[in-house]
């Protein structure tokens, strides 16, 4: 008897074990852990991972499972247990995290076949099954009782391989070929017989007595401008045959790469390469922290890491964040490795995504560049996985499962022992505390690769400006140095921060922000009751009048779009060309990259842009970058605000003046007396890093202690409190005494689509059990969890408290 283990796709707290399955004879031999399979789950029929095959079970009376949906594992053996691990961590289902870690179109069911490659004889075993065909249906050989180790054997040879075939649209493309179907002497027989009237079919005989590779029907089409009725008639005269072709969607076909080579290292490039290609060698599982300024050559170093890693026969990971993986970033790594490399993110289809994942998995490339997701790539011999700008928050993922990349990277790199390698010009605090500690391995490279300064940073005070008469959204400095760049035909990077969008309070004559005197957080504005809130507390005041700094009734709420900037500019500065770039104007597939290529052919002075401008921007003409507000990000409801901002200016500021031509950069604010932006305008990190720790540990924020957020949501307010409520009591009398439990709090949006949401938050330094109590808690509102609309959602370490 053979059993197998599997976890159901069924997300709830009690099905989130092992279900026992007996395997069918005449699947026995294929069922593997890792697999897919379908199962039959009360009345219905249910997808399910095998997590182990075992001959035996406590149970009797199985049922058995009722197909295999796959024929090679698609998680291998490190990815299973990685899995687990996960879950635990985040406390979420095992199914959640399995499904998160492949690619999103293997939810769907497919089809298998078995297709002949190569002229070579295959085990004769399988060819009286084959009987003369190219393919055949994986059904019928498993009702034929096909022989799967042969199978694999053959497949392992390259003589045979298996394609999945998905039924929605989006998965397979195919291209129909055109290729002689006889001899050539033949051909030339059948070339003689043919009237001369047909002309058409004579020059395509012609072509293929000298070309015998096959050809794409298209392409020939046009090269004999002959028509698909000419050649059908070949192909009923048997003298030609069509063959369909699975081809890869590749995202980047239209682009030729340049193929580049590895420059010759810097000094400080030397310096921080040598211990990663130290422990490539002696195969460690060090983590390095990269901490290079913008434009020190940091990519170069990941480039040539990757080099020795892939000289020994070994893959590499690569992540890069969603925002900055731009066409620039992916050809820098595609010019260096050609079609070794896969790329995956999210603007890719979930067929394209399917594609690039399918080449990782038949280890047809050996570099994954992507985003978050790409931490999976199911490779099985990693040398070296590399985090590029680490400190970016979409590195962990905002539901369930919730993981950080980072975290499961360190966990890859412990399997494999391999480095994992933290790349930032500002790297989160916590990061560089630990290498401070020594628990990472700290790299320094502190100097442009072109040896150029960091492009001086004006901090202009826009409060002066409303004095002195300006109520528009340019200061007079940025206005003149953005005509002067035109004049000089040089190029100019506007950055608009959109987040954190209206949600604070300020005071426009002095830049005072009202904060919670509790939590030392900005409090924030509740338009539907008129209050302001802090969301860490419960600390709440009407919305206030006046200034309470400067008694002033300039007080108002924050915000101006890309679109506003867009038209003031092109009153201020008529002559001006800009491209704007954000969420609307980049909706579209491609229209990213033709932005941005546009902006290289220097079709525009101007690159009016938010977030997604930020990073990884490396355009040489460009000489000036304006900061228009960077007040929003400052004061959102986030301990952590302070040190975005300052990893912010930092990535925008590093836009300018890259290579031969200096760069200026003009910084707007109402409170430019602010440690972020007065130490980011000095590129003082280290500095802003002391600073900031001190702040941390006086309100017990991380690194010093750690944070969970859980949230409660209801339709009904006074049950999602309520519920709340009883969390925190719960968790006030399990965990320790060291821990400080916060609310039950209003989150800073308490409705969202009709349902209140509430929140818990749990500042602490070490409570081993506090996944067990939290499990149990969930457990305890199972019913009101699925019966009644309830959700509790728990979030470790998290990186939006919204
Ligand atoms: N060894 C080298 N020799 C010559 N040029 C180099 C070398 N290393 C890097 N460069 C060039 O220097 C510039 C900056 O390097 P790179 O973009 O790798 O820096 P970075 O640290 O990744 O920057 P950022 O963090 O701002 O993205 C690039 O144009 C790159 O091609
Ligand atoms: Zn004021
Ligand atoms: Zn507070």
């Amino acid at each position: 008897m053979r059993v197998a283990k599997v976890i159901v796709d069924v997300s709830t707290s009690q099905t989130n074990h092992t279900f026992d399955y007996l395997i069918p004879e005449s699947w026995e031999n294929i069922v593997q852990k890792g697999m897919r399979v379908s199962v039959p789950f009360g009345p219905r029929k249910v997808m399910g991972f095998v997590l182990e095959v075992s001959d035996h079970s406590e149970f009797d009376k199985l049922k058995p499972l009722d197909e295999v949906m796959d024929l090679t594992p698609v998680l291998t053996e490190e990815l299973l247990q990685i899995g687990k691990w996960i879950s635990e961590q985040t406390v979420s289902f095992y199914i959640q995290t399995f499904q998160a870690m492949l690619p999103q179109i293997l939810k769907a069911k497919y089809k298998k076949e078995i297709e002949v490659l190569t002229d070579v004889e295959i085990a004769e075993e399988l060819q009286q099954l084959f009987a003369g065909r190219a393919v055949m249906d994986f059904e019928e050989f498993v009702e034929r009782n096909g022989n799967y180790s042969l199978l694999l054997k053959e497949v392992k040879n390259g003589h045979v391989q298996i394609n999945y075939i998905v039924k929605s649209k989006e998965t397979n493309k195919t291209k129909v070929f055109i290729a002689p179907n006889k001899e050539p002497y033949l051909l030339e027989e059948a070339l003689e017989d043919t009237s001369n009237r047909a002309k058409k079919q004579k020059r395509i005989l012609e072509y293929f007595l000298e070309q015998t590779t096959p050809i794409e029907q298209k392409q020939l089409i046009t090269e004999l401008s002959t028509t698909t009725a000419t050649i059908n008639q070949l192909v009923e005269r048997n003298l030609l045959k069509k063959i369909e072709k699975k081809v890869y969607r590749d995202p980047f076909q239209d682009t030729d790469f340049e193929r580049s080579k590895s420059l010759p290292l810097s000094g400080q490039q030397q310096t921080a390469i040598k211990p990663i290609w130290q422990a490539i060698e002696e195969k460690q599982d060090e983590v390095f922290l990269l901490h290079g300024v913008t434009g020190s050559g940091k990519t170069e170093v990941y480039l040539q890491a990757i080099e020795r890693v892939l000289d020994k026969g070994m893959e590499a990971i690569v992540l890069v964040p969603e925002i900055a993986l731009t066409p620039q970033m992916v050809q820098r790594f595609k010019s260096r490795f050609g079609s070794q490399v896969a790329v995956l993110h999210s603007a890719l289809s979930a067929g394209e995504k399917f594609d690039e994942w399918t080449k990782i998995h038949k280890k047809e490339v050996n570099v994954v560049v992507g985003a978050r997701s790409a931490i999976f790539a199911p490779f099985e011999n990693i040398g070296i996985i590399i985090i590029d700008e680490e400190h970016e928050t979409s590195y962990k993922q905002d539901e369930q499962p919730r993981y950080h990349a980072r975290e499961v990277a360190k966990k890859r790199g412990n399997y494999h022992h391999c480095p994992v390698v933290l790349g930032s010009a500002t790297p989160m605090l916590e990061s560089y505390a630990r290498a401070k500690k020594g628990v990472y391995h700290l790299l320094e490279m502190p100097d442009r690769m072109n040896e150029g300064e960091m492009p001086p940073v004006e901090i202009v005070d826009m409060r002066d400006e409303l004095y002195a008469g300006n109520r528009t959204m340019f200061s007079r400095n940025l206005l003149e140095a953005i005509k002067t760049r035109i004049e000089k035909k040089e190029q100019i990077v506007l950055f608009l921060n959109r987040r954190g969008y209206s949600t604070f309070v300020m005071c426009r004559e002095c830049g005072d922000v009202m904060k919670c005197p509790a939590c030392d957080i900005a409090l924030t504005y509740h338009k539907s009751s008129h209050q302001l809130k802090c969301h860490y507390c419960d600390y709440q005041i009407a919305m206030v009048k006046e200034c309470q700094a400067c008694n002033s009734k300039t007080i108002r709420y924050f915000g101006t779009g890309t679109q506003k900037v867009e038209e003031a500019l092109r009153e201020h500065i008529p002559e001006a060309k800009v491209i704007r770039m954000d969420v609307d104007t980049t909706r579209r597939k491609g229209s990213h990259k033709k932005l941005l290529e546009k902006f290289g052919n220097k079709e525009a002075n101007i690159l009016l842009g938010t977030q997604m401008i930020a990073k990884g921007l490396d355009f040489e003409n460009v000489t000036l970058v304006g900061v228009l507000a960077v007040d929003a990000m400052l004061h959102l409801p986030d301990f952590r605000s302070s040190e975005k901002t300052f990893q912010l200016l930092t990535q925008v500021s590093g836009r300018a003046g890259r290579h031969k031509l200096p760069g200026e950069v003009i910084i707007q604010t109402y409170t430019p007396e602010h440690y972020s932006i007065q130490l980011a305008s000095q590129y003082h990190y280290q500095q802003f890093f002391h600073q900031e720790m001190q702040t941390r540990r006086g309100f017990r924020y991380p690194p010093y202690y750690f944070l969970t957020l859980i949230n409660v949501s209801h339709p009904n307010q006074l049950k999602a409190q309520e519920v709340t409520k009883t969390i925190c009591k719960l968790l006030f009398k399990h965990l320790s005494d060291e821990a400080t439990i916060l609310g039950p709090t209003p989150s800073p949006i308490v409705r969202i689509n009709n349902r209140y949401r509430y929140q818990c938050m749990v500042k602490y330094k070490d409570e081993p059990n506090q996944r067990e109590i939290i499990r149990k808690i969930q457990e305890h509102y199972y019913d009101d969890i699925h019966r009644n609309d309830l959700t509790i959602q728990v979030d470790f370490e998290p990186y939006s408290l919204m």
